[in-house]
């Protein structure tokens, strides 16, 4: 049975757990259950903290596990970042008061207060900078103004928490983070292969959409050029007239100019239908 570690809290647990529903898997439905085997699919899964996934993984006490690319990196397990996963984005910033600091360099001799300790280490001594790393659990923000650290490093999604604590950030990120699947070194290669499979069909299939049209002959070539299609669409041709259906896979971005587009070159009945999983 394949082991797969899952963010049990936190910004990650419920978009982890939403992502593996939809790629089939069997998922707990009382947050206090820690382990829930899925028969069908011949995986166990383990619910832990988001920190601890990589520890675990890292150990190959599990063989994959769901985490944050920043927990990962500053966790420093020996595991494998394998496949992004589309949620969880944030990057990682320096920020203070206005006027301290404005490059990676003006941290030298400073407190830069944390939560990930190791990243930022590793990322001052890739710069040759020296200073004192406070780590903190949570709430960084706040140890400017409480008198603890000079300058901070943590995760910033929309900027709001830091700008309520009066800091700005400075210098160039980080890190640019997101949720990733990770795996052990040793991970069986055909397991971990159909479970990237599986994600991958969800991811795919959140990217893009169905659009069928039905389009005159001599207009057909225009509206392909439209839309050309993952590989190629599927042309059909409609009984008893010169028109054609065709059924292709779009991005969901452009899905309304798509349509826009295609009527304008006289494709008409265009429909978008979601897809819930996609082997491509
Ligand atoms: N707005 C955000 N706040 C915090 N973490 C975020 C945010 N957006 C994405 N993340 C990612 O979530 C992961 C942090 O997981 P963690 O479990 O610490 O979440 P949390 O929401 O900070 O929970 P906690 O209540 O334990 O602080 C990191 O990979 C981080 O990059
Ligand atoms: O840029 P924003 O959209 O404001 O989001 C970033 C904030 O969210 C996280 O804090 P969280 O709520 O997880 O609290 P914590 O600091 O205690 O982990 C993170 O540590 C930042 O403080
Ligand atoms: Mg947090």
């Amino acid at each position: 049975m394949l082991r797969i570690a899952v963010p049990n809290k936190g910004s990650l647990s419920d978009p982890a757990v939403q992502l593996l529903k939809e790629a089939g898997y069997k998922q707990r439905r009382d947050p206090r259950e820690l382990v829930l085997v899925d028969e069908r699919n011949k995986v166990e899964f383990f619910f832990l903290r988001p920190r601890d996934v990589a520890v675990y993984v890292g150990a190959g006490t599990v063989d994959a596990g769901i985490t944050g690319r920043d927990l990962l990196i500053d966790s420093g397990a020996d595991a494998v970042e394998h496949l992004e996963l589309g949620f969880g984005g944030s990057t990682f910033r320096f920020a203070a008061q206005p006027g301290v600091a404005s490059s990676v360099a003006d941290i030298q001799g400073k407190r830069v207060a944390t939560s990930y300790p190791l990243l930022v280490q590793q990322h001052l001594g890739g710069h040759g900078v020296t200073a004192t790393v406070v780590r903190l659990d949570g709430a960084v923000e706040s140890s400017v103004r409480l008198g603890v650290a000079d300058v901070v490093a943590d995760v910033v999604s929309t900027g709001t928490t830091l700008r309520a604590a009066g800091l700005e950030i400075f210098g160039d990120p980080i890190l640019t983070s997101e949720a990733i699947l990770i795996r052990a070194q040793d991970a069986p290669v055909e397991e971990i292969a159909i479970l990237t499979g599986r994600l991958r069909g969800v991811l795919t299939a959140r990217k893009f959409v169905l659009v069928d049209y039905d389009v005159p002959g001599d207009q057909l070539d225009a509206a392909i050029a439209v839309t050309p299609g993952f590989e190629a669409p599927t042309v059909t041709p409609l009984h008893g007239s010169d028109w054609h259906a065709v059924r292709v896979m779009v991005p969901r971005v452009e899905m309304n100019q798509i349509m826009d587009s295609l009527y304008a070159v006289g494709a008409r009945a265009i429909l978008t239908t979601e897809l819930l999983a996609v082997r491509v």
